[in-house]
């Protein structure tokens, strides 16, 4: 049985059909002379499955959709505040190959602009392997396959590469580049010739998505902190000029290449990627960009979306007796976060409980983020202190044992004693 979400990408590529504005990048010839018409999408969740629609096995050239990837890497190299030394995190709001730097620093704005890419790409260790050969590997094991790149492709940027050139110039004047600007142009631009497919894309941009783990080999790429920085480079800058229309309109973090891929990631949950060669003016793909906003509109990827209110952690309010005690049981659910912690201890304290044995059942607790672990265990030394006897059923262990000021500490039960403790039932 075909998937209705393959259907449902069928229709994404039919029903943006009518759109044919824009134009090949022509400022590298190979580019301009792609078939325009090729068209592809796909997506990967956080398990690793992908779903792919349209030209999906063609290849084309990575091109800047491969900066935030060499990023990652430079920060797992280097560490956050080296890199932070030599390129910045503000949106530029200029085109990708603006030939400035920020003036105040002499830094490059971001990462993800030409100049703080081709920065970046220098900044990546080449201890025995050289830069380029280190993104390569990385992109494989992201994708999942040996990835190379179009040699007759970064043959014709390198030689049409002054604008490039010349931003390594800059930097090297400014001592932001630490290398040879014309081997660091080269490497960077052998970076952006990487030749994938969107099903690469996907996989890469899931990589991102959950947490810099790859979904399916399990391999981790980047910590989950560095992959959160480089996430939040991309929803500021990975759309240049057009940042601010993208973050409102589509609403994730993403990054453009101007052979007319787009790569988005919706945290947590999905990487998408699509392709089609025709740029508009900020050079962001003018169908990839239609593509895009269906995809968020329709599949709720939209990052500022409120969604479903909040549940509350609390399932529901028993007293009963627990060996032969009476107790008010609090049975709690789901992932405890800071508006369900905030929901509890509002109703613990706005209806104090009525015994003094008080029993929280945890059992079904799913994930207890830090602040609700603190402010449970601040609630629980508070109701010590007012008196009252605690017992966890916490059979995963999800908050730690906590004490009042005295050292009183609560209890833990097996899920098995407390089942055994209950002589009657009864709802409050
Ligand atoms: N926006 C892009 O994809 C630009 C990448 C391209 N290799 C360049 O440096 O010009």
């Amino acid at each position: 049985m075909r998937s209705p979400i393959l259907d449902y990408l069928d229709g994404i590529i039919a029903g943006t059909d009518h759109v044919d504005s824009g134009a090949l990048a022509d400022y590298i010839p190979e580019l301009a002379a792609a078939d325009p018409d090729r068209v592809a999408v796909a997506l990967c969740t956080v398990n690793g499955t992908v779903y792919a629609s349209g030209d999906t096995d063609d290849r084309f050239s990575i091109q800047s959709m491969s900066k935030p990837f060499a990023y990652a890497l430079a920060i797992e190299d280097r560490g956050l505040e080296d890199v932070l030394e030599r390129v910045g995190v503000e949106p530029s709001g200029e085109a990708f190959n603006e030939l400035s730097l920020d003036p105040e620093t002499g830094k490059p704005r971001n990462p993800m602009i030409n100049a703080g890419a081709i920065a970046t790409h220098a900044l990546v260790k080449r201890d025995d392997a050289a830069a380029v050969d280190r993104i390569l590997a990385l992109f494989s094991d992201l994708a999942q396959r040996p990835v190379g790149i179009d040699e007759a492709l970064a043959a014709s940027e390198l030689a049409t590469g002054d604008r490039n050139l010349g931003l390594a110039y800059l930097l090297h004047a400014s001592d932001q580049l630490g290398h040879d600007p014309a081997a660091a142009v080269e490497g960077y631009i052998r970076q952006c010739s990487a030749s994938v497919t969107v099903r690469d894309l996907a996989l890469m941009a899931a990589t991102l998505a959950n947490g810099g783990v790859q979904p399916n080999s399990g391999l981790r790429l980047f910590s989950r902190r560095n992959t959160r920085h480089v996430l939040s480079v991309m929803a500021s800058c990975g759309m240049y000029d057009a940042a601010g229309d993208w973050l409102t309109s589509v609403g994730i973090p993403a990054k453009s290449g101007v052979a007319g891929g787009i790569i988005g990631v919706l945290p947590g949950q999905v990487g998408v990627a699509v392709f089609s060669p025709r740029l508009d003016a900020h050079g962001n793909s003018a169908r990839g960009v239609v593509m895009m906003e269906k995809l968020s509109e329709d599949l709720g990827l939209h990052l500022m979306e409120a969604g479903r209110p909040a549940r509350s952690s609390l399932r529901e309010t028993r007293t009963v007796a627990v060996e032969g005690v009476p107790a008010t049981v609090y049975v709690l659910q789901g992932d405890m976060v800071l508006s369900s912690i905030e929901a509890l201890t509002h109703e613990l304290i706005g209806n104090p409980p009525p015994t003094d044995l008080v029993v929280f059942d945890m059992s079904r607790v799913d994930e207890v983020l830090p602040v609700a672990r603190r402010t449970s265990a601040a609630m629980a030394a508070k109701l010590i202190d007012a008196g009252h006897r605690i017992i966890l059923v916490d059979p995963e262990e999800t908050v730690p044992g906590f004490q009042d000021s005295q050292g009183r500490a609560v209890e833990r039960w097996s899920v098995d004693r407390f089942e055994q403790g209950l002589t009657s039932r009864g709802s409050v």
